[in-house]
Protein backbone atom coordinates (compact mmCIF):
# COMPACT_ATOMS: atom_id res chain seq x y z
CA UNK A 1 0.00 0.00 0.00
CA UNK A 2 1.65 2.97 -1.09
CA UNK A 3 0.87 6.77 0.93
CA UNK A 4 -0.29 9.00 -2.47
CA UNK A 5 2.43 11.64 -2.41
CA UNK A 6 1.93 15.16 -4.23
CA UNK A 7 3.79 15.62 -7.41
CA UNK A 8 5.31 19.15 -8.31
CA UNK A 9 8.07 20.43 -10.72
CA UNK A 10 11.33 20.15 -9.90
CA UNK A 11 12.78 23.38 -8.45
CA UNK A 12 15.09 25.71 -10.82
CA UNK A 13 17.64 25.45 -9.07
CA UNK A 14 18.02 20.99 -9.40
CA UNK A 15 21.04 21.79 -11.39
CA UNK A 16 19.30 19.09 -13.62
CA UNK A 17 19.52 19.08 -17.34
CA UNK A 18 16.54 20.82 -19.12
CA UNK A 19 13.84 18.87 -20.37
CA UNK A 20 15.52 18.41 -23.92
CA UNK A 21 13.97 19.12 -27.16
CA UNK A 22 12.38 16.76 -28.85
CA UNK A 23 14.80 15.01 -31.53
CA UNK A 24 11.71 14.73 -33.95
CA UNK A 25 10.33 15.43 -37.24
CA UNK A 26 6.98 15.37 -38.21
CA UNK A 27 4.42 15.35 -41.08
CA UNK A 28 1.49 16.74 -41.73
CA UNK A 29 -1.08 14.09 -43.17
CA UNK A 30 -3.81 14.64 -40.45
CA UNK A 31 -2.83 14.74 -37.04
CA UNK A 32 -3.06 12.75 -34.15
CA UNK A 33 -3.29 12.07 -30.60
CA UNK A 34 -2.22 8.86 -28.43
CA UNK A 35 -4.81 8.55 -25.48
CA UNK A 36 -3.12 7.07 -22.12
CA UNK A 37 -3.53 3.15 -22.27
CA UNK A 38 -1.55 2.88 -25.37
CA UNK A 39 1.66 2.08 -24.26
CA UNK A 40 2.86 -1.48 -23.96
CA UNK A 41 2.47 -2.08 -27.60
CA UNK A 42 4.87 -4.13 -29.12
CA UNK A 43 8.06 -2.58 -31.04
CA UNK A 44 7.98 -3.44 -34.66
CA UNK A 45 11.39 -3.19 -35.46
CA UNK A 46 13.76 -3.46 -38.39
CA UNK A 47 17.12 -5.00 -37.47
CA UNK A 48 16.93 -4.70 -33.78
CA UNK A 49 17.84 -6.99 -31.31
CA UNK A 50 15.16 -7.53 -29.19
CA UNK A 51 16.55 -9.42 -26.11
CA UNK A 52 18.41 -6.71 -25.46
CA UNK A 53 15.44 -4.60 -24.06
CA UNK A 54 15.49 -6.32 -20.41
CA UNK A 55 18.26 -4.96 -18.93
CA UNK A 56 17.65 -1.37 -19.74
CA UNK A 57 14.36 -1.60 -18.53
CA UNK A 58 15.02 -3.38 -15.49
CA UNK A 59 17.85 -1.36 -14.38
CA UNK A 60 15.93 1.72 -15.48
CA UNK A 61 13.23 0.50 -12.73
CA UNK A 62 14.86 -0.07 -9.85
CA UNK A 63 13.77 0.86 -6.60
CA UNK A 64 12.74 4.44 -6.20
CA UNK A 65 13.77 5.25 -3.03
CA UNK A 66 12.08 9.18 -1.86
CA UNK A 67 10.25 8.85 -4.97
CA UNK A 68 6.60 9.22 -6.08
CA UNK A 69 6.77 6.54 -8.68
CA UNK A 70 5.62 3.02 -8.07
CA UNK A 71 8.47 1.30 -8.71
CA UNK A 72 7.05 -1.96 -8.39
CA UNK A 73 4.36 -1.85 -10.33
CA UNK A 74 6.69 -0.27 -13.00
CA UNK A 75 9.28 -3.71 -12.47
CA UNK A 76 6.28 -5.86 -12.89
CA UNK A 77 4.94 -4.11 -15.91
CA UNK A 78 8.36 -3.99 -17.32
CA UNK A 79 9.14 -7.45 -16.83
CA UNK A 80 5.78 -9.13 -18.23
CA UNK A 81 6.12 -6.95 -21.59
CA UNK A 82 9.76 -6.81 -22.20
CA UNK A 83 9.20 -4.34 -25.55
CA UNK A 84 7.66 -1.42 -23.33
CA UNK A 85 9.48 1.06 -22.02
CA UNK A 86 9.93 1.68 -18.00
CA UNK A 87 8.84 4.95 -19.07
CA UNK A 88 7.61 6.97 -16.37
CA UNK A 89 6.89 10.64 -15.75
CA UNK A 90 8.40 11.04 -12.45
CA UNK A 91 10.30 14.67 -12.14
CA UNK A 92 12.49 13.43 -9.05
CA UNK A 93 16.25 12.90 -10.05
CA UNK A 94 16.40 10.85 -7.08
CA UNK A 95 13.81 7.75 -9.30
CA UNK A 96 15.91 5.76 -11.49
CA UNK A 97 12.59 6.28 -14.18
CA UNK A 98 13.61 10.02 -14.16
CA UNK A 99 16.99 9.00 -15.26
CA UNK A 100 15.47 6.61 -18.30
CA UNK A 101 13.53 9.41 -19.56
CA UNK A 102 15.35 11.91 -19.62
CA UNK A 103 18.36 9.43 -21.24
CA UNK A 104 16.15 8.89 -23.42
CA UNK A 105 15.76 12.04 -24.74
CA UNK A 106 19.63 13.40 -24.20
CA UNK A 107 20.64 9.81 -26.15
CA UNK A 108 23.74 8.80 -24.45
CA UNK A 109 25.00 11.47 -22.45
CA UNK A 110 25.24 10.47 -18.88
CA UNK A 111 23.01 12.56 -16.17
CA UNK A 112 25.14 14.44 -13.51
CA UNK A 113 26.68 12.22 -11.10
CA UNK A 114 26.04 8.69 -13.14
CA UNK A 115 28.55 6.78 -14.93
CA UNK A 116 29.04 6.93 -18.91
CA UNK A 117 28.96 3.15 -18.67
CA UNK A 118 25.41 2.74 -16.73
CA UNK A 119 22.69 1.22 -18.67
CA UNK A 120 20.22 2.75 -16.74
CA UNK A 121 17.95 4.88 -18.85
CA UNK A 122 18.67 3.67 -21.86
CA UNK A 123 15.49 0.97 -22.51
CA UNK A 124 15.10 -1.21 -25.05
CA UNK A 125 15.97 1.23 -27.76
CA UNK A 126 20.23 1.32 -27.07
CA UNK A 127 21.35 -1.40 -29.32
CA UNK A 128 19.71 -0.34 -32.47
CA UNK A 129 21.83 1.56 -34.82
CA UNK A 130 20.13 4.19 -36.66
CA UNK A 131 20.88 4.27 -40.54
CA UNK A 132 22.28 7.55 -40.33
CA UNK A 133 24.82 6.47 -38.12
CA UNK A 134 25.80 2.81 -39.43
CA UNK A 135 28.32 1.79 -41.88
CA UNK A 136 26.04 0.74 -45.28
CA UNK A 137 27.24 -2.86 -44.39
CA UNK A 138 25.36 -3.32 -41.38
CA UNK A 139 22.24 -1.07 -42.43
CA UNK A 140 21.91 -4.17 -45.35
CA UNK A 141 22.74 -6.45 -42.48
CA UNK A 142 19.94 -4.89 -40.35
CA UNK A 143 17.55 -5.66 -43.17
CA UNK A 144 18.14 -9.54 -43.08
CA UNK A 145 17.84 -8.94 -39.19
CA UNK A 146 14.25 -8.28 -39.10
CA UNK A 147 13.60 -11.43 -40.31
CA UNK A 148 14.74 -13.23 -37.04
CA UNK A 149 14.61 -10.87 -34.10
CA UNK A 150 11.52 -11.82 -31.90
CA UNK A 151 9.37 -9.51 -31.66
CA UNK A 152 10.08 -8.04 -35.66
CA UNK A 153 7.42 -6.67 -37.16
CA UNK A 154 8.63 -6.84 -41.22
CA UNK A 155 8.09 -3.86 -42.23
CA UNK A 156 8.34 -2.96 -46.45
CA UNK A 157 10.58 -0.78 -46.27
CA UNK A 158 12.44 -0.34 -49.42
CA UNK A 159 15.22 2.13 -47.48
CA UNK A 160 15.45 0.34 -44.64
CA UNK A 161 15.31 3.26 -42.48
CA UNK A 162 12.36 2.08 -40.14
CA UNK A 163 14.28 1.03 -36.85
CA UNK A 164 11.20 0.50 -34.32
CA UNK A 165 7.76 1.40 -35.40
CA UNK A 166 5.24 1.75 -32.41
CA UNK A 167 1.86 0.49 -34.06
CA UNK A 168 0.12 -2.00 -33.40
CA UNK A 169 0.62 -5.95 -35.13
CA UNK A 170 0.06 -6.39 -38.51
CA UNK A 171 -1.00 -3.17 -39.65
CA UNK A 172 -4.08 -3.29 -37.51
CA UNK A 173 -5.85 -0.12 -37.27
CA UNK A 174 -6.59 0.98 -33.33
CA UNK A 175 -8.63 3.22 -33.43
CA UNK A 176 -8.76 6.01 -30.41
CA UNK A 177 -11.06 8.33 -30.02
CA UNK A 178 -10.12 11.13 -27.60
CA UNK A 179 -12.52 13.93 -26.30
CA UNK A 180 -12.25 16.93 -27.91
CA UNK A 181 -9.93 18.57 -25.73
CA UNK A 182 -9.02 20.34 -22.10
CA UNK A 183 -10.58 22.13 -19.87
CA UNK A 184 -8.21 25.00 -19.66
CA UNK A 185 -9.14 28.33 -17.89
CA UNK A 186 -9.28 30.96 -20.40
CA UNK A 187 -6.89 33.26 -18.56
CA UNK A 188 -6.80 37.30 -18.36
CA UNK A 189 -4.61 39.91 -19.94
CA UNK A 190 -1.84 39.32 -17.48
CA UNK A 191 0.33 37.52 -16.53
CA UNK A 192 2.14 35.37 -18.98
CA UNK A 193 2.77 32.33 -17.19
CA UNK A 194 1.59 29.25 -17.29
CA UNK A 195 -1.61 28.28 -15.25
CA UNK A 196 -1.36 25.21 -12.95
CA UNK A 197 -2.35 22.38 -13.21
CA UNK A 198 -3.41 22.84 -17.06
CA UNK A 199 0.00 24.63 -18.42
CA UNK A 200 3.35 22.47 -19.31
CA UNK A 201 5.89 21.88 -16.57
CA UNK A 202 7.94 23.60 -18.45
CA UNK A 203 8.01 26.34 -21.20
CA UNK A 204 9.52 27.41 -24.31
CA UNK A 205 8.94 30.12 -27.40
CA UNK A 206 10.96 27.88 -29.92
CA UNK A 207 9.13 25.91 -32.50
CA UNK A 208 10.28 22.51 -32.12
CA UNK A 209 9.23 19.34 -30.70
CA UNK A 210 9.99 19.00 -26.96
CA UNK A 211 9.55 15.51 -24.29
CA UNK A 212 7.59 16.35 -22.15
CA UNK A 213 6.71 13.28 -19.66
CA UNK A 214 3.49 13.33 -17.19
CA UNK A 215 2.47 11.04 -14.24
CA UNK A 216 0.46 8.29 -14.82
CA UNK A 217 -0.99 5.70 -13.14
CA UNK A 218 2.22 4.50 -12.40
CA UNK A 219 2.66 7.36 -9.66
CA UNK A 220 1.33 7.57 -5.95
CA UNK A 221 0.55 10.89 -6.57
CA UNK A 222 -2.83 11.96 -6.56
CA UNK A 223 -4.15 12.68 -10.15
CA UNK A 224 -6.06 15.53 -8.86
CA UNK A 225 -3.65 17.40 -7.09
CA UNK A 226 -0.71 16.44 -9.54
CA UNK A 227 0.95 19.12 -11.37
CA UNK A 228 2.07 17.26 -13.42
CA UNK A 229 -0.54 15.89 -15.69
CA UNK A 230 -1.00 19.55 -17.68
CA UNK A 231 -2.26 17.25 -20.62
CA UNK A 232 -4.42 14.79 -19.17
CA UNK A 233 -7.48 17.09 -17.43
CA UNK A 234 -10.14 17.26 -20.32
CA UNK A 235 -10.19 20.45 -22.42
CA UNK A 236 -12.81 22.80 -22.78
CA UNK A 237 -11.34 26.02 -24.61
CA UNK A 238 -13.86 27.87 -26.30
CA UNK A 239 -12.78 26.71 -29.99
CA UNK A 240 -14.31 27.50 -33.09
CA UNK A 241 -13.95 26.46 -36.83
CA UNK A 242 -13.80 28.83 -39.42
CA UNK A 243 -13.70 28.82 -43.07
CA UNK A 244 -10.87 30.01 -44.82
CA UNK A 245 -10.66 30.40 -48.87
CA UNK A 246 -7.09 29.58 -49.33
CA UNK A 247 -6.71 27.05 -46.59
CA UNK A 248 -9.85 25.62 -46.07
CA UNK A 249 -11.11 25.11 -42.31
CA UNK A 250 -8.99 26.45 -39.48
CA UNK A 251 -9.33 26.61 -35.61
CA UNK A 252 -10.13 30.08 -34.07
CA UNK A 253 -9.58 31.11 -30.29
CA UNK A 254 -13.58 32.24 -29.48
CA UNK A 255 -14.62 32.73 -26.31
CA UNK A 256 -18.22 34.04 -25.81
CA UNK A 257 -18.65 37.95 -25.32
CA UNK A 258 -18.77 38.72 -22.22
CA UNK A 259 -21.46 41.13 -20.11
CA UNK A 260 -21.46 44.08 -19.25
CA UNK A 261 -18.41 44.15 -22.14
CA UNK A 262 -15.20 43.52 -21.28
CA UNK A 263 -11.62 43.48 -22.32
CA UNK A 264 -12.00 39.66 -24.44
CA UNK A 265 -9.87 37.12 -22.33
CA UNK A 266 -6.92 35.56 -24.14
CA UNK A 267 -4.92 32.77 -23.84
CA UNK A 268 -1.30 32.94 -22.14
CA UNK A 269 1.74 30.95 -23.52
CA UNK A 270 2.14 27.66 -22.16
CA UNK A 271 -1.25 26.54 -22.47
CA UNK A 272 -2.91 23.39 -23.45
CA UNK A 273 -4.90 23.53 -26.30
CA UNK A 274 -5.74 20.36 -27.54
CA UNK A 275 -4.25 16.68 -28.23
CA UNK A 276 -3.91 15.04 -31.64
CA UNK A 277 -6.13 12.22 -32.07
CA UNK A 278 -6.59 10.17 -34.84
CA UNK A 279 -6.09 5.99 -36.04
CA UNK A 280 -2.74 4.90 -34.90
CA UNK A 281 -1.16 2.79 -38.07
CA UNK A 282 1.53 1.40 -39.24
CA UNK A 283 3.87 2.73 -41.23
CA UNK A 284 3.03 0.55 -43.71
CA UNK A 285 -0.33 1.81 -43.75
CA UNK A 286 0.82 5.22 -43.77
CA UNK A 287 2.68 4.83 -46.50
CA UNK A 288 -0.19 3.41 -48.53
CA UNK A 289 -2.56 5.56 -47.58
CA UNK A 290 -0.44 8.83 -47.96
CA UNK A 291 -0.26 7.39 -51.94
CA UNK A 292 -3.59 7.79 -52.34
CA UNK A 293 -3.65 11.14 -50.17
CA UNK A 294 -1.44 12.65 -52.77
CA UNK A 295 -2.94 10.72 -55.63
CA UNK A 296 -6.39 12.67 -54.44
CA UNK A 297 -4.68 15.96 -54.00
CA UNK A 298 -3.12 15.92 -56.90
CA UNK A 299 -6.80 15.09 -58.68
CA UNK A 300 -8.65 17.66 -56.01
CA UNK A 301 -10.51 19.36 -58.76
CA UNK A 302 -11.56 16.03 -60.10
CA UNK A 303 -13.67 14.60 -57.39
CA UNK A 304 -15.31 12.45 -58.91
CA UNK A 305 -12.36 10.35 -59.99
CA UNK A 306 -11.37 9.43 -56.40
CA UNK A 307 -9.68 6.01 -56.49
CA UNK A 308 -11.86 3.73 -55.34
CA UNK A 309 -9.28 2.44 -52.91
CA UNK A 310 -10.21 5.23 -51.16
CA UNK A 311 -11.30 4.94 -47.59
CA UNK A 312 -14.58 6.91 -47.26
CA UNK A 313 -13.34 10.21 -45.69
CA UNK A 314 -15.26 13.24 -44.39
CA UNK A 315 -11.64 14.93 -45.55
CA UNK A 316 -11.23 13.10 -48.61
CA UNK A 317 -15.11 12.55 -50.72
CA UNK A 318 -16.41 16.25 -49.20
CA UNK A 319 -14.65 18.45 -47.50
CA UNK A 320 -14.99 17.67 -43.78
CA UNK A 321 -18.26 18.87 -41.46
CA UNK A 322 -16.79 21.07 -38.62
CA UNK A 323 -17.25 19.31 -34.58
CA UNK A 324 -19.00 20.94 -31.98
CA UNK A 325 -18.41 24.28 -31.59
CA UNK A 326 -19.27 25.31 -35.30
CA UNK A 327 -22.77 26.94 -33.93
CA UNK A 328 -20.10 29.89 -32.65
CA UNK A 329 -18.62 30.41 -36.33
CA UNK A 330 -20.14 33.33 -37.10
CA UNK A 331 -20.08 34.87 -33.78
CA UNK A 332 -16.14 33.82 -34.01
CA UNK A 333 -15.42 34.86 -37.98
CA UNK A 334 -16.99 38.43 -36.67
CA UNK A 335 -14.20 38.86 -33.98
CA UNK A 336 -11.49 37.41 -36.03
CA UNK A 337 -12.47 39.79 -38.81
CA UNK A 338 -12.22 42.92 -36.31
CA UNK A 339 -8.43 41.85 -35.23
CA UNK A 340 -6.92 40.92 -38.54
CA UNK A 341 -8.38 44.38 -39.63
CA UNK A 342 -6.78 45.89 -36.49
CA UNK A 343 -3.94 44.32 -37.14
CA UNK A 344 -3.71 44.76 -40.68
CA UNK A 345 -2.79 41.35 -41.07
CA UNK A 346 -2.60 40.33 -44.61
CA UNK A 347 -3.75 36.54 -43.44
CA UNK A 348 -6.91 35.19 -44.95
CA UNK A 349 -10.15 36.33 -43.41
CA UNK A 350 -13.01 33.19 -42.61
CA UNK A 351 -15.88 33.81 -44.79
CA UNK A 352 -18.91 34.59 -42.56
CA UNK A 353 -21.77 32.42 -42.77
CA UNK A 354 -23.73 28.97 -41.31
CA UNK A 355 -22.08 26.26 -40.49
CA UNK A 356 -21.51 24.23 -44.14
CA UNK A 357 -23.52 21.63 -45.10
CA UNK A 358 -22.53 18.10 -45.01
CA UNK A 359 -23.51 17.62 -48.81
CA UNK A 360 -20.33 16.94 -49.89
CA UNK A 361 -18.34 19.45 -51.89
CA UNK A 362 -20.84 21.89 -51.64
CA UNK A 363 -19.84 23.54 -48.54
CA UNK A 364 -16.19 24.41 -50.74
CA UNK A 365 -18.36 27.67 -51.64
CA UNK A 366 -18.46 30.28 -49.64
CA UNK A 367 -18.88 33.77 -50.23
CA UNK A 368 -19.12 33.55 -53.97
CA UNK A 369 -15.63 31.73 -53.29
CA UNK A 370 -14.06 28.14 -53.73
CA UNK A 371 -11.05 26.72 -51.76
CA UNK A 372 -9.08 25.97 -54.94
CA UNK A 373 -6.43 24.02 -53.09
CA UNK A 374 -5.28 20.92 -52.86
CA UNK A 375 -7.43 18.57 -50.68
CA UNK A 376 -5.97 18.35 -46.76
CA UNK A 377 -4.21 15.45 -45.54
CA UNK A 378 -4.71 14.37 -41.72
CA UNK A 379 -2.44 11.62 -41.58
CA UNK A 380 0.87 12.84 -39.08
CA UNK A 381 4.05 10.92 -38.47
CA UNK A 382 6.42 11.54 -35.96
CA UNK A 383 9.61 11.00 -36.29
CA UNK A 384 11.48 10.52 -33.23
CA UNK A 385 15.37 10.28 -33.58
CA UNK A 386 18.46 9.55 -31.38
CA UNK A 387 21.66 8.34 -32.03
CA UNK A 388 20.97 5.03 -32.35
CA UNK A 389 17.29 4.71 -33.26
CA UNK A 390 14.40 5.65 -34.50
CA UNK A 391 10.57 5.51 -33.37
CA UNK A 392 7.97 5.92 -35.97
CA UNK A 393 4.53 7.22 -35.35
CA UNK A 394 1.74 7.34 -37.48
CA UNK A 395 -1.46 9.20 -36.47
CA UNK A 396 -4.34 9.61 -39.29
CA UNK A 397 -7.31 11.48 -38.46
CA UNK A 398 -8.76 11.23 -41.74
CA UNK A 399 -11.93 9.09 -40.25
CA UNK A 400 -11.76 10.08 -36.62
CA UNK A 401 -10.12 12.89 -34.44
CA UNK A 402 -10.85 16.12 -32.91
CA UNK A 403 -10.29 19.45 -33.72
CA UNK A 404 -6.92 19.56 -33.62
CA UNK A 405 -6.74 18.00 -37.26
CA UNK A 406 -7.85 21.37 -38.26
CA UNK A 407 -5.15 23.68 -36.97
CA UNK A 408 -3.58 25.06 -40.07
CA UNK A 409 0.20 25.85 -40.81
CA UNK A 410 1.78 29.09 -40.04
CA UNK A 411 5.67 30.33 -40.95
CA UNK A 412 4.87 32.33 -37.39
CA UNK A 413 2.55 29.65 -35.64
CA UNK A 414 1.03 30.56 -32.21
CA UNK A 415 1.12 26.75 -30.56
CA UNK A 416 4.19 24.06 -30.62
CA UNK A 417 3.68 20.50 -30.18
CA UNK A 418 4.75 19.13 -27.55
CA UNK A 419 5.75 15.36 -27.53
CA UNK A 420 4.19 14.35 -23.97
CA UNK A 421 4.72 10.17 -22.81
CA UNK A 422 2.82 9.70 -19.56
CA UNK A 423 3.82 5.81 -18.81
CA UNK A 424 4.04 4.56 -22.01
CA UNK A 425 6.35 4.37 -25.00
CA UNK A 426 3.59 6.06 -27.64
CA UNK A 427 3.86 9.54 -27.44
CA UNK A 428 0.89 11.55 -27.38
CA UNK A 429 1.22 14.99 -29.38
CA UNK A 430 -0.29 18.02 -27.47
CA UNK A 431 -0.53 21.24 -29.01
CA UNK A 432 0.50 24.50 -26.54
CA UNK A 433 0.36 27.69 -26.50
CA UNK A 434 4.05 29.43 -27.44
CA UNK A 435 2.58 33.25 -26.76
CA UNK A 436 -0.14 34.99 -25.60
CA UNK A 437 -3.35 34.17 -28.28
CA UNK A 438 -6.13 36.56 -28.39
CA UNK A 439 -9.95 36.66 -28.83
CA UNK A 440 -10.23 35.76 -32.47
CA UNK A 441 -6.58 34.49 -33.68
CA UNK A 442 -5.97 31.36 -35.53
CA UNK A 443 -4.61 28.12 -33.77
CA UNK A 444 -1.52 27.50 -35.70
CA UNK A 445 1.53 25.78 -35.39
CA UNK A 446 4.67 25.02 -37.78
CA UNK A 447 4.20 21.83 -39.78
CA UNK A 448 7.72 21.07 -40.07
CA UNK A 449 10.55 22.18 -39.29
CA UNK A 450 12.94 24.87 -41.23
CA UNK A 451 16.71 25.11 -41.38
CA UNK A 452 17.41 26.77 -38.36
CA UNK A 453 16.24 23.83 -36.48
CA UNK A 454 18.39 21.30 -38.62
CA UNK A 455 20.88 21.07 -35.95
CA UNK A 456 22.03 19.35 -33.18
CA UNK A 457 19.91 20.24 -30.28
CA UNK A 458 20.03 18.40 -26.57
CA UNK A 459 22.83 16.00 -27.48
CA UNK A 460 20.36 14.68 -29.88
CA UNK A 461 20.32 15.03 -33.33
CA UNK A 462 18.11 16.42 -35.46
CA UNK A 463 18.63 15.38 -38.88
CA UNK A 464 15.89 17.04 -41.38
CA UNK A 465 12.70 18.93 -40.78
CA UNK A 466 9.50 16.90 -41.55
CA UNK A 467 8.18 17.44 -44.95
CA UNK A 468 10.77 20.01 -45.96
CA UNK A 469 12.01 18.88 -49.07
CA UNK A 470 15.70 19.11 -49.61
CA UNK A 471 15.49 22.81 -51.34
CA UNK A 472 13.70 23.67 -48.08
CA UNK A 473 16.57 21.58 -45.96
CA UNK A 474 19.26 24.41 -47.44
CA UNK A 475 17.20 27.04 -46.32
CA UNK A 476 15.75 27.86 -50.17
CA UNK A 477 12.20 28.67 -51.00
CA UNK A 478 10.62 26.14 -53.10
CA UNK A 479 9.18 27.13 -56.54
CA UNK A 480 4.72 26.34 -56.08
CA UNK A 481 5.40 23.13 -57.89
CA UNK A 482 3.50 20.21 -56.53
CA UNK A 483 5.76 19.43 -54.22
CA UNK A 484 5.65 23.08 -52.79
CA UNK A 485 2.23 24.12 -51.88
CA UNK A 486 1.70 28.06 -51.46
CA UNK A 487 1.59 28.74 -47.81
CA UNK A 488 -0.84 31.15 -47.33
CA UNK A 489 -0.34 31.66 -43.40
CA UNK A 490 0.34 36.03 -44.24
CA UNK A 491 2.58 35.76 -41.23
CA UNK A 492 5.82 38.42 -42.21
CA UNK A 493 7.66 35.54 -41.72
CA UNK A 494 5.89 33.42 -43.90
CA UNK A 495 8.43 31.78 -46.69
CA UNK A 496 6.08 30.98 -49.56
CA UNK A 497 5.62 27.30 -49.29
CA UNK A 498 4.27 24.89 -46.97
CA UNK A 499 6.92 22.67 -45.26
CA UNK A 500 7.21 19.16 -47.56
CA UNK A 501 9.03 16.36 -47.73
CA UNK A 502 8.01 13.43 -50.05
CA UNK A 503 7.84 9.97 -48.45
CA UNK A 504 8.03 9.07 -44.54
C1 LIG B 1 -4.40 19.23 -41.32
S1 LIG B 1 -5.23 20.07 -42.56
C2 LIG B 1 -5.75 21.53 -41.75
C3 LIG B 1 -7.23 21.74 -41.91
C4 LIG B 1 -7.63 22.09 -43.29
N1 LIG B 1 -7.49 23.51 -43.52
C5 LIG B 1 -9.04 21.63 -43.60
O1 LIG B 1 -9.81 22.36 -44.18
O2 LIG B 1 -9.36 20.53 -43.29
C6 LIG B 1 -3.83 20.56 -43.50
C7 LIG B 1 -4.21 21.17 -44.82
O3 LIG B 1 -4.72 22.49 -44.64
C8 LIG B 1 -4.24 23.33 -45.67
N2 LIG B 1 -3.38 24.35 -45.06
C9 LIG B 1 -3.00 24.39 -43.77
N3 LIG B 1 -2.23 25.45 -43.54
C10 LIG B 1 -2.12 26.11 -44.71
C11 LIG B 1 -1.43 27.28 -45.10
N4 LIG B 1 -0.70 28.02 -44.27
N5 LIG B 1 -1.52 27.66 -46.40
C12 LIG B 1 -2.24 26.93 -47.27
N6 LIG B 1 -2.91 25.82 -46.97
C13 LIG B 1 -2.85 25.40 -45.68
C14 LIG B 1 -3.45 22.46 -46.62
O4 LIG B 1 -4.34 22.03 -47.61
C15 LIG B 1 -3.05 21.32 -45.75
O5 LIG B 1 -2.85 20.13 -46.49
Amino acid sequence: MHTPLPCVPPPPSSGLPPLPLLPSTFRWVDSVVLPSGTHNRRLHRRGGRAGSAGKGQTQGAEAAEGCGCDGESRNSAALSSPSSFPLVCCHDASCPCYRTAHRIALGDAPLPGEHSGSNAGKASIESIPSPSTRPKSDQDQSKGDSTTATDTHTIDDEKGSNNIDATPDNNDVVRHRMPSNSSNPVAGQDADRPLSPTSSPSSSTSSSFKFEFECSSSCRCLPDQCQLRPTQASARLPLSLGYLPKKGWGVFFSPPPSCPPARPPSLPPHTFVAEYTGELISTVEARRRLAIYDEVSALSSLPSSLPSSLPPSPGIGKRPSPPAGCTHAAEHVKHAQGHAQANAAPAEVPILGPCPSQEGDKEERRGGQVHAGPRPHYLLTLLEEGDDFYLRTSLDATRCGNVSRFFNHSCDPNMHVVCVRNGGLLPRLCFFTQRRVHAGDELTFAYGEREENHASKGGVKVESGARCGRSCAKGTILPQSQSGRPCWCGSEKCVGNLPYQPGL
